[in-house]
């Protein structure tokens, strides 16, 4: 036996602490689309499912979807201090439950929010700033932003034309993010999302027992 061979190096890497991955984009760039993706293949991110005042989709389901509140109920939610943050968008007021999120980052595991620049600006005031990773989605242009939006078949024409309306002011918000991806071919963005979550999992600053890793491999 070599003084390299000596069986004093756990099996298992150090525990890592949850991180906040963040999707923000103009309405119909593919959010939703790519964190289903992303879900149903990795079973180490969970969602936070927002609570919101605007009435459901057809097909979309309480407490999977969102969690659809009334105005009065949403209130109450903010004077509970009950969200981690919250914004007006489109009209409708849209919020993260704070709960799920600590629970889930204090168990070690990893978030995956759908919410807007507004709410992402407001994470980013949080004590668990360090916990986030910012990433901007943008169409390939804005023609085929419209083209999507039309094409999910779920919002009459007057609400799709607001959302046109305030594309451009929410892809300005583009350089307040870590990452910034065109959604051309959804197969390939969501390849450049597992990437950036891979190294971001990776980071030293997460990896919470490496320097206890690296003493007992050192023997110290
Ligand atoms: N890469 C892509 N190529 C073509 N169509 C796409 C692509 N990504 C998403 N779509 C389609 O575009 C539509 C809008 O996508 P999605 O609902 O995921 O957008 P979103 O950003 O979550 O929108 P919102 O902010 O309104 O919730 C959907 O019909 C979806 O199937
Ligand atoms: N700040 C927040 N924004 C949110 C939240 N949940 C969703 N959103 C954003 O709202 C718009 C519209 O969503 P839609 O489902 O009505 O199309 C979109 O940009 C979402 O990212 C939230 O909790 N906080």
């Amino acid at each position: 036996m070599t003084r390299f061979s000596r069986p004093d190096v756990p099996a298992r890497g150090p525990e890592r602490r949850g991180l906040m991955f963040v999707l923000s984009s103009p309405s119909g760039a593919g959010k939703t689309t790519l964190s289903r993706a992303l879900l149903a293949e990795d079973g180490d991110i969970t969602m936070s499912v927002s609570a919101t005042t605007r009435p459901p989709r057809p097909g979309e389901v309480d407490g999977v979807d969102y969690y659809f509140v009334s105005p009065d109920q949403f209130q109450t939610m903010i004077e509970g201090n009950a969200l981690l943050e919250w914004a007006t968008v489109f009209g409708n007021r849209y919020g993260t439950p704070r709960r799920p999120v600590e629970d889930s980052l204090a168990a070690g595991r990893d978030v995956l929010f759908d919410i807007d620049w507004q709410g992402t600006q407001q994470l980013q005031q949080t004590d668990a700033a360090s916990d986030l990773v910012r990433v901007f989605i943008l169409p390939p242009h804005l023609a085929e932003l419209e083209r999507r939006l039309i094409g999910r078949n779920t919002d009459h024409p007057e609400v799709i034309a607001d959302r046109m309306a305030r594309a451009c002011d929410e892809i300005r918000h583009w350089g307040e993010y870590d990452y910034v991806l065109v959604n051309d071919d959804a197969e390939t963005c969501l390849n450049e999302i597992r990437a950036i979550l891979k190294a971001e999992r990776l980071r030293r600053k997460r990896q919470l027992g490496l320097a206890n890793f690296v003493r007992g491999m050192l023997g110290e």
